[in-house]
Protein backbone atom coordinates (compact mmCIF):
# COMPACT_ATOMS: atom_id res chain seq x y z
CA UNK A 1 0.00 0.00 0.00
CA UNK A 2 0.97 3.28 -1.01
CA UNK A 3 3.48 5.26 2.20
CA UNK A 4 1.95 8.43 0.62
CA UNK A 5 -1.46 8.35 1.66
CA UNK A 6 -1.76 10.98 4.18
CA UNK A 7 -4.09 9.50 7.21
CA UNK A 8 -5.95 11.32 9.61
CA UNK A 9 -6.25 9.65 12.52
CA UNK A 10 -9.32 10.77 14.78
CA UNK A 11 -10.20 12.63 11.47
CA UNK A 12 -8.40 15.49 13.32
CA UNK A 13 -9.73 18.66 11.36
CA UNK A 14 -11.31 17.15 8.87
CA UNK A 15 -14.44 18.64 7.80
CA UNK A 16 -17.00 15.57 6.53
CA UNK A 17 -20.43 17.58 6.17
CA UNK A 18 -21.83 21.07 6.69
CA UNK A 19 -24.07 21.26 9.64
CA UNK A 20 -26.63 24.68 9.91
CA UNK A 21 -26.57 23.76 13.79
CA UNK A 22 -23.55 25.24 15.86
CA UNK A 23 -20.83 26.99 15.18
CA UNK A 24 -17.69 26.33 17.14
CA UNK A 25 -14.99 28.54 16.86
CA UNK A 26 -12.06 26.89 18.60
CA UNK A 27 -9.70 29.73 17.88
CA UNK A 28 -11.40 32.78 20.05
CA UNK A 29 -13.46 29.88 22.31
CA UNK A 30 -16.79 30.71 21.13
CA UNK A 31 -20.03 28.66 20.49
CA UNK A 32 -23.21 29.45 19.08
CA UNK A 33 -26.68 27.60 18.44
CA UNK A 34 -28.56 28.39 14.81
CA UNK A 35 -26.68 31.73 15.06
CA UNK A 36 -27.42 32.86 18.51
CA UNK A 37 -24.55 32.63 20.98
CA UNK A 38 -24.87 30.36 23.73
CA UNK A 39 -24.22 33.47 26.23
CA UNK A 40 -27.30 34.88 25.06
CA UNK A 41 -29.03 31.52 25.09
CA UNK A 42 -27.72 30.42 28.74
CA UNK A 43 -28.51 33.93 30.11
CA UNK A 44 -32.18 34.45 28.69
CA UNK A 45 -33.21 31.20 27.17
CA UNK A 46 -35.11 27.97 28.46
CA UNK A 47 -33.87 24.52 27.25
CA UNK A 48 -37.60 24.02 25.83
CA UNK A 49 -36.81 27.22 23.58
CA UNK A 50 -33.58 26.01 22.76
CA UNK A 51 -34.56 22.56 22.01
CA UNK A 52 -36.93 23.97 19.81
CA UNK A 53 -34.76 26.87 18.09
CA UNK A 54 -32.25 23.30 17.20
CA UNK A 55 -34.67 21.25 16.10
CA UNK A 56 -36.98 23.98 14.16
CA UNK A 57 -33.92 26.36 13.05
CA UNK A 58 -35.54 29.54 14.61
CA UNK A 59 -36.60 30.96 18.38
CA UNK A 60 -40.32 30.10 18.78
CA UNK A 61 -43.34 32.33 19.12
CA UNK A 62 -45.36 32.16 22.31
CA UNK A 63 -47.95 30.42 20.79
CA UNK A 64 -45.27 27.74 19.10
CA UNK A 65 -43.06 27.59 22.47
CA UNK A 66 -46.28 26.55 24.36
CA UNK A 67 -47.45 23.77 21.81
CA UNK A 68 -44.00 22.40 21.93
CA UNK A 69 -44.13 22.35 25.55
CA UNK A 70 -47.27 20.84 25.57
CA UNK A 71 -45.93 17.78 23.48
CA UNK A 72 -43.00 17.12 25.48
CA UNK A 73 -45.15 17.31 28.56
CA UNK A 74 -47.80 14.84 27.07
CA UNK A 75 -44.40 12.59 26.42
CA UNK A 76 -43.69 12.24 30.00
CA UNK A 77 -44.63 8.67 30.27
CA UNK A 78 -43.31 5.49 30.11
CA UNK A 79 -44.43 1.91 28.56
CA UNK A 80 -44.30 -0.37 32.01
CA UNK A 81 -42.25 -2.95 30.52
CA UNK A 82 -39.90 -0.37 30.50
CA UNK A 83 -40.04 0.15 33.75
CA UNK A 84 -39.57 -3.80 34.17
CA UNK A 85 -36.27 -3.16 32.14
CA UNK A 86 -35.29 -0.72 34.67
CA UNK A 87 -35.90 -2.54 37.24
CA UNK A 88 -34.17 -5.84 36.80
CA UNK A 89 -30.73 -3.86 35.36
CA UNK A 90 -31.36 -1.79 38.65
CA UNK A 91 -27.72 -2.50 39.27
CA UNK A 92 -26.46 -1.37 36.38
CA UNK A 93 -24.10 2.03 35.55
CA UNK A 94 -27.41 4.25 35.58
CA UNK A 95 -25.31 4.88 31.33
CA UNK A 96 -25.86 1.06 30.75
CA UNK A 97 -29.65 0.97 31.86
CA UNK A 98 -30.13 4.64 30.34
CA UNK A 99 -29.21 2.72 26.65
CA UNK A 100 -30.79 -0.08 28.01
CA UNK A 101 -33.91 1.63 28.39
CA UNK A 102 -33.98 3.14 25.27
CA UNK A 103 -33.07 -0.23 23.40
CA UNK A 104 -36.40 -1.63 24.85
CA UNK A 105 -37.94 1.73 23.75
CA UNK A 106 -37.30 1.11 20.05
CA UNK A 107 -38.73 -2.59 20.52
CA UNK A 108 -41.83 -1.29 22.47
CA UNK A 109 -43.25 1.38 20.72
CA UNK A 110 -44.62 0.79 17.01
CA UNK A 111 -43.61 4.59 15.98
CA UNK A 112 -39.92 4.37 16.73
CA UNK A 113 -39.37 1.92 13.65
CA UNK A 114 -40.64 4.94 11.21
CA UNK A 115 -37.92 6.88 9.04
CA UNK A 116 -38.61 10.34 8.27
CA UNK A 117 -38.26 13.85 9.26
CA UNK A 118 -41.70 13.95 10.66
CA UNK A 119 -41.14 10.58 12.14
CA UNK A 120 -37.42 11.98 13.49
CA UNK A 121 -39.04 15.11 15.22
CA UNK A 122 -41.80 13.14 16.62
CA UNK A 123 -40.10 10.14 18.23
CA UNK A 124 -37.39 12.56 19.12
CA UNK A 125 -40.03 14.95 21.28
CA UNK A 126 -40.53 11.44 22.44
CA UNK A 127 -37.50 10.99 23.74
CA UNK A 128 -36.51 14.35 24.62
CA UNK A 129 -39.28 13.47 27.73
CA UNK A 130 -38.41 10.10 28.14
CA UNK A 131 -34.77 9.95 29.06
CA UNK A 132 -34.52 12.17 32.26
CA UNK A 133 -37.57 10.08 33.28
CA UNK A 134 -35.65 6.50 32.99
CA UNK A 135 -32.61 8.20 34.73
CA UNK A 136 -35.04 9.10 37.65
CA UNK A 137 -36.69 6.36 37.67
CA UNK A 138 -34.25 4.06 38.00
CA UNK A 139 -32.38 6.32 40.54
CA UNK A 140 -35.68 5.81 42.52
CA UNK A 141 -35.86 2.10 42.15
CA UNK A 142 -32.36 1.17 43.18
CA UNK A 143 -32.52 3.16 46.19
CA UNK A 144 -36.03 1.18 47.12
CA UNK A 145 -37.80 4.44 46.81
CA UNK A 146 -41.69 4.70 44.82
CA UNK A 147 -40.81 6.05 41.24
CA UNK A 148 -42.33 9.71 41.11
CA UNK A 149 -45.25 11.11 39.01
CA UNK A 150 -44.50 13.62 36.62
CA UNK A 151 -45.67 17.11 37.63
CA UNK A 152 -46.95 18.64 34.40
CA UNK A 153 -46.74 22.54 35.75
CA UNK A 154 -42.90 21.99 35.85
CA UNK A 155 -40.64 22.56 33.44
CA UNK A 156 -38.49 19.85 31.88
CA UNK A 157 -35.66 20.88 34.28
CA UNK A 158 -37.98 21.26 36.88
CA UNK A 159 -40.05 18.05 36.57
CA UNK A 160 -36.59 15.90 35.71
CA UNK A 161 -35.17 17.30 39.82
CA UNK A 162 -38.93 16.56 40.95
CA UNK A 163 -38.82 13.36 39.84
CA UNK A 164 -35.31 12.88 41.19
CA UNK A 165 -35.21 13.79 44.66
CA UNK A 166 -39.24 13.77 45.11
CA UNK A 167 -39.56 16.96 46.48
CA UNK A 168 -40.25 20.27 44.80
CA UNK A 169 -36.56 22.21 43.48
CA UNK A 170 -36.24 25.68 43.91
CA UNK A 171 -36.55 27.91 41.44
CA UNK A 172 -32.96 28.40 41.89
CA UNK A 173 -32.49 24.77 41.39
CA UNK A 174 -34.09 24.60 38.49
CA UNK A 175 -32.67 27.27 36.86
CA UNK A 176 -29.16 26.07 37.25
CA UNK A 177 -30.41 22.54 35.52
CA UNK A 178 -31.84 24.34 32.82
CA UNK A 179 -28.65 26.04 32.30
CA UNK A 180 -26.95 23.25 32.48
CA UNK A 181 -29.04 21.08 30.21
CA UNK A 182 -28.78 24.23 27.58
CA UNK A 183 -25.14 24.25 27.68
CA UNK A 184 -25.13 20.66 27.00
CA UNK A 185 -27.31 20.79 23.75
CA UNK A 186 -25.17 20.74 20.75
CA UNK A 187 -21.70 20.51 19.64
CA UNK A 188 -20.83 19.88 16.28
CA UNK A 189 -19.49 17.03 15.26
CA UNK A 190 -18.39 15.67 18.73
CA UNK A 191 -17.86 11.71 19.21
CA UNK A 192 -21.59 10.82 20.12
CA UNK A 193 -23.29 13.24 17.84
CA UNK A 194 -21.09 11.69 14.81
CA UNK A 195 -21.19 8.55 16.04
CA UNK A 196 -24.94 8.78 15.79
CA UNK A 197 -25.03 10.07 12.30
CA UNK A 198 -23.12 7.10 11.29
CA UNK A 199 -25.84 4.87 12.25
CA UNK A 200 -28.29 7.02 10.89
CA UNK A 201 -26.07 7.23 7.89
CA UNK A 202 -27.24 3.50 7.37
CA UNK A 203 -31.02 4.51 7.17
CA UNK A 204 -32.07 3.17 10.39
CA UNK A 205 -34.35 4.84 13.13
CA UNK A 206 -33.88 7.18 15.41
CA UNK A 207 -33.87 5.60 18.59
CA UNK A 208 -30.89 3.53 16.71
CA UNK A 209 -28.96 6.55 16.58
CA UNK A 210 -29.75 7.49 20.06
CA UNK A 211 -28.47 4.34 21.57
CA UNK A 212 -25.14 4.68 19.68
CA UNK A 213 -24.48 8.29 20.74
CA UNK A 214 -25.56 7.03 24.56
CA UNK A 215 -22.60 4.79 24.07
CA UNK A 216 -20.33 6.58 22.63
CA UNK A 217 -20.90 9.71 25.44
CA UNK A 218 -20.55 7.56 28.15
CA UNK A 219 -16.44 6.91 28.04
CA UNK A 220 -13.88 9.38 30.31
CA UNK A 221 -12.66 11.32 27.26
CA UNK A 222 -16.36 12.24 26.21
CA UNK A 223 -19.15 12.69 28.55
CA UNK A 224 -17.67 10.79 31.66
CA UNK A 225 -15.35 13.73 32.24
CA UNK A 226 -17.53 15.24 34.75
CA UNK A 227 -17.55 11.80 37.19
CA UNK A 228 -13.66 12.14 36.45
CA UNK A 229 -13.40 15.49 37.76
CA UNK A 230 -15.40 14.83 40.73
CA UNK A 231 -13.48 11.83 41.60
CA UNK A 232 -10.13 13.97 41.61
CA UNK A 233 -10.95 16.62 43.49
CA UNK A 234 -12.10 13.92 46.32
CA UNK A 235 -8.41 12.53 45.66
CA UNK A 236 -7.04 15.82 45.62
CA UNK A 237 -9.16 16.49 49.10
CA UNK A 238 -7.67 20.19 50.04
CA UNK A 239 -6.62 23.28 47.75
CA UNK A 240 -3.36 22.82 48.78
CA UNK A 241 -2.34 19.77 47.36
CA UNK A 242 -3.52 20.28 43.66
CA UNK A 243 -0.42 21.54 42.60
CA UNK A 244 1.81 18.63 43.68
CA UNK A 245 -1.49 16.27 41.87
CA UNK A 246 -0.86 18.20 38.89
CA UNK A 247 2.26 17.82 38.80
CA UNK A 248 2.32 14.20 39.10
CA UNK A 249 0.08 13.94 36.32
CA UNK A 250 1.80 15.94 34.16
CA UNK A 251 4.73 13.95 35.13
CA UNK A 252 3.41 10.69 34.25
CA UNK A 253 1.97 11.86 30.79
CA UNK A 254 -1.63 11.21 31.79
CA UNK A 255 -4.29 13.65 31.26
CA UNK A 256 -5.69 16.31 33.91
CA UNK A 257 -9.65 15.29 33.39
CA UNK A 258 -11.92 18.13 32.35
CA UNK A 259 -9.01 19.80 30.30
CA UNK A 260 -8.25 19.57 26.75
CA UNK A 261 -10.48 19.70 23.78
CA UNK A 262 -10.23 18.51 20.36
CA UNK A 263 -11.20 21.35 18.97
CA UNK A 264 -11.43 24.52 21.63
CA UNK A 265 -7.66 26.68 21.78
CA UNK A 266 -9.05 28.80 24.20
CA UNK A 267 -11.50 28.28 27.21
CA UNK A 268 -14.49 26.65 25.92
CA UNK A 269 -16.86 29.61 26.37
CA UNK A 270 -19.37 26.78 28.14
CA UNK A 271 -17.18 26.65 31.40
CA UNK A 272 -17.98 30.20 32.47
CA UNK A 273 -21.78 29.75 32.95
CA UNK A 274 -20.52 26.58 34.98
CA UNK A 275 -18.10 27.91 36.75
CA UNK A 276 -20.34 31.00 38.42
CA UNK A 277 -22.84 28.43 39.42
CA UNK A 278 -20.06 26.50 40.82
CA UNK A 279 -18.94 29.38 42.93
CA UNK A 280 -22.63 31.16 44.14
CA UNK A 281 -23.65 27.67 44.32
CA UNK A 282 -20.68 26.59 47.00
CA UNK A 283 -20.93 30.13 49.07
CA UNK A 284 -24.55 29.77 49.26
CA UNK A 285 -24.68 26.05 50.52
CA UNK A 286 -21.14 26.97 53.01
CA UNK A 287 -19.12 24.55 51.15
CA UNK A 288 -16.97 27.26 48.95
CA UNK A 289 -13.74 24.43 49.52
CA UNK A 290 -14.74 22.29 45.90
CA UNK A 291 -14.67 25.83 43.91
CA UNK A 292 -11.15 26.53 45.73
CA UNK A 293 -9.99 22.81 44.62
CA UNK A 294 -10.71 23.60 41.31
CA UNK A 295 -9.54 26.86 41.36
CA UNK A 296 -6.09 25.49 42.63
CA UNK A 297 -6.09 23.04 39.39
CA UNK A 298 -6.49 25.60 37.35
CA UNK A 299 -3.60 28.00 38.40
CA UNK A 300 -1.53 24.46 38.72
CA UNK A 301 -2.30 24.09 35.09
CA UNK A 302 -1.90 27.94 33.99
CA UNK A 303 1.63 26.72 32.49
CA UNK A 304 0.17 24.55 29.82
CA UNK A 305 -2.65 27.46 28.79
CA UNK A 306 -0.29 28.83 26.81
CA UNK A 307 -0.42 25.08 24.69
CA UNK A 308 -4.32 25.73 24.14
CA UNK A 309 -5.28 23.37 27.38
CA UNK A 310 -8.18 24.86 29.19
CA UNK A 311 -10.32 23.95 31.10
CA UNK A 312 -13.86 22.42 29.32
CA UNK A 313 -17.06 22.28 29.78
CA UNK A 314 -17.39 19.16 32.42
CA UNK A 315 -14.43 20.61 34.75
CA UNK A 316 -17.06 22.28 36.97
CA UNK A 317 -20.65 20.47 36.23
CA UNK A 318 -19.55 17.49 38.53
CA UNK A 319 -18.94 20.29 41.88
CA UNK A 320 -22.63 21.36 41.23
CA UNK A 321 -24.22 18.23 40.70
CA UNK A 322 -22.58 17.10 44.60
CA UNK A 323 -23.71 20.31 45.82
CA UNK A 324 -27.75 18.91 44.80
CA UNK A 325 -26.97 15.64 46.51
CA UNK A 326 -26.86 13.75 42.92
CA UNK A 327 -24.82 10.49 42.28
CA UNK A 328 -21.58 10.88 40.80
CA UNK A 329 -22.57 7.56 38.48
CA UNK A 330 -25.69 10.24 37.53
CA UNK A 331 -23.16 13.03 35.51
CA UNK A 332 -23.00 11.44 32.22
CA UNK A 333 -26.62 10.45 32.43
CA UNK A 334 -27.40 14.21 32.83
CA UNK A 335 -25.24 15.09 29.77
CA UNK A 336 -27.18 13.33 27.99
CA UNK A 337 -30.63 14.89 28.64
CA UNK A 338 -29.22 17.76 27.40
CA UNK A 339 -27.38 16.70 25.06
CA UNK A 340 -30.23 15.22 23.39
CA UNK A 341 -31.75 17.86 20.90
CA UNK A 342 -28.23 18.22 19.62
CA UNK A 343 -27.95 14.45 18.60
CA UNK A 344 -31.90 14.60 17.51
CA UNK A 345 -31.06 17.42 15.04
CA UNK A 346 -28.24 15.99 13.63
CA UNK A 347 -29.82 12.68 12.68
CA UNK A 348 -32.38 14.79 11.20
CA UNK A 349 -29.62 16.69 9.34
CA UNK A 350 -27.95 13.30 8.08
CA UNK A 351 -30.90 11.70 6.81
CA UNK A 352 -31.41 14.81 4.59
CA UNK A 353 -29.89 14.18 1.37
CA UNK A 354 -28.07 11.25 3.25
CA UNK A 355 -24.45 9.32 2.39
CA UNK A 356 -23.21 6.52 4.06
CA UNK A 357 -20.51 7.24 5.95
CA UNK A 358 -17.70 4.67 5.42
CA UNK A 359 -13.88 5.76 5.04
CA UNK A 360 -11.02 4.02 4.52
CA UNK A 361 -8.56 2.25 6.50
CA UNK A 362 -4.73 2.04 5.42
CA UNK A 363 -3.63 -1.79 5.56
CA UNK A 364 -0.64 -2.57 7.30
CA UNK A 365 -0.83 -6.16 8.29
CA UNK A 366 1.04 -9.21 6.97
CA UNK A 367 1.72 -9.23 3.25
CA UNK A 368 0.06 -11.90 1.13
CA UNK A 369 0.86 -15.67 2.62
CA UNK A 370 -0.30 -19.14 2.01
CA UNK A 371 -3.11 -20.79 4.02
CA UNK A 372 -1.63 -23.42 6.38
CA UNK A 373 -4.69 -26.09 7.80
CA UNK A 374 -5.61 -26.35 10.97
CA UNK A 375 -4.51 -29.87 11.37
CA UNK A 376 -0.88 -28.65 10.06
CA UNK A 377 -0.30 -25.55 12.47
C1 LIG B 1 -17.78 17.25 26.66
C2 LIG B 1 -16.47 16.76 26.23
O1 LIG B 1 -16.39 15.74 25.64
S1 LIG B 1 -15.16 17.75 26.56
C3 LIG B 1 -13.81 16.64 26.79
C4 LIG B 1 -13.94 15.89 28.09
N1 LIG B 1 -12.78 15.03 28.33
C5 LIG B 1 -11.83 15.30 29.26
O2 LIG B 1 -11.88 16.28 29.98
C6 LIG B 1 -10.73 14.27 29.40
C7 LIG B 1 -9.35 14.90 29.41
N2 LIG B 1 -9.03 15.45 28.10
C8 LIG B 1 -8.55 14.65 27.11
O3 LIG B 1 -8.37 13.45 27.26
C9 LIG B 1 -8.25 15.30 25.75
O4 LIG B 1 -7.99 16.65 25.92
C10 LIG B 1 -9.38 15.13 24.73
C11 LIG B 1 -9.66 13.63 24.52
C12 LIG B 1 -10.66 15.79 25.22
C13 LIG B 1 -9.00 15.78 23.42
O5 LIG B 1 -7.94 15.08 22.93
P1 LIG B 1 -7.17 15.45 21.57
O6 LIG B 1 -7.91 16.42 20.76
O7 LIG B 1 -6.87 14.18 20.91
O8 LIG B 1 -5.94 16.20 22.08
P2 LIG B 1 -4.53 15.56 22.16
O9 LIG B 1 -4.65 14.27 22.91
O10 LIG B 1 -4.01 15.52 20.76
O11 LIG B 1 -3.76 16.58 23.03
C14 LIG B 1 -2.86 17.50 22.55
C15 LIG B 1 -1.79 17.68 23.59
O12 LIG B 1 -2.37 18.16 24.80
C16 LIG B 1 -2.17 17.23 25.85
N3 LIG B 1 -3.41 17.10 26.59
C17 LIG B 1 -4.64 17.04 26.08
N4 LIG B 1 -5.54 16.96 27.06
C18 LIG B 1 -4.86 17.00 28.20
C19 LIG B 1 -5.23 16.96 29.56
N5 LIG B 1 -6.51 16.88 29.91
N6 LIG B 1 -4.27 17.03 30.49
C20 LIG B 1 -2.99 17.10 30.15
N7 LIG B 1 -2.57 17.14 28.88
C21 LIG B 1 -3.49 17.08 27.92
C22 LIG B 1 -1.82 15.92 25.19
O13 LIG B 1 -1.03 15.10 26.02
C23 LIG B 1 -1.08 16.39 23.96
O14 LIG B 1 0.22 16.73 24.32
P3 LIG B 1 1.44 16.40 23.32
O15 LIG B 1 1.16 17.21 22.10
O16 LIG B 1 2.62 16.84 24.10
O17 LIG B 1 1.37 14.93 23.06
O1 LIG C 1 -17.04 18.68 20.90
C1 LIG C 1 -16.44 17.78 21.48
O2 LIG C 1 -15.49 17.14 20.97
C2 LIG C 1 -16.80 17.40 22.86
C3 LIG C 1 -17.68 18.40 23.53
O3 LIG C 1 -17.23 19.40 24.01
C4 LIG C 1 -19.11 18.15 23.54
O4 LIG C 1 -19.58 17.16 22.98
O5 LIG C 1 -19.84 18.97 24.13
Amino acid sequence: MSDNVKINRGLKGIYFERSGVSDIDGAKGELSYRGYSIHDLATHSTFEEVCYLLIHGDLPTADQLAAFDTALKAARVLPAPVLDIIRATKDGHPMDVLRTAVSALAALEPDSQQVGEEAFVANGIRLISQVPIIIAAHDAIRNGREVVAPDMDLSHAGNWLWMLKGEKPTPEATRLADVDFILHAEHGANASSFAARVTIGTETNLHGGIVTALSTLAGPAHGGAAEDVMKMVHEIGTPDKAAAYVKAKRAAKEAVTGFGHRVYRKEDPRARHMREGVRQLGEEMGAPEWYEILQAVVDAMQPYARHGLNVNVDFYSGVIYQLHGIAMDLYVPIFAIGRMPGWIIQCIEQQRGNILIRPLTLYNGPEPRAYTPLNAR
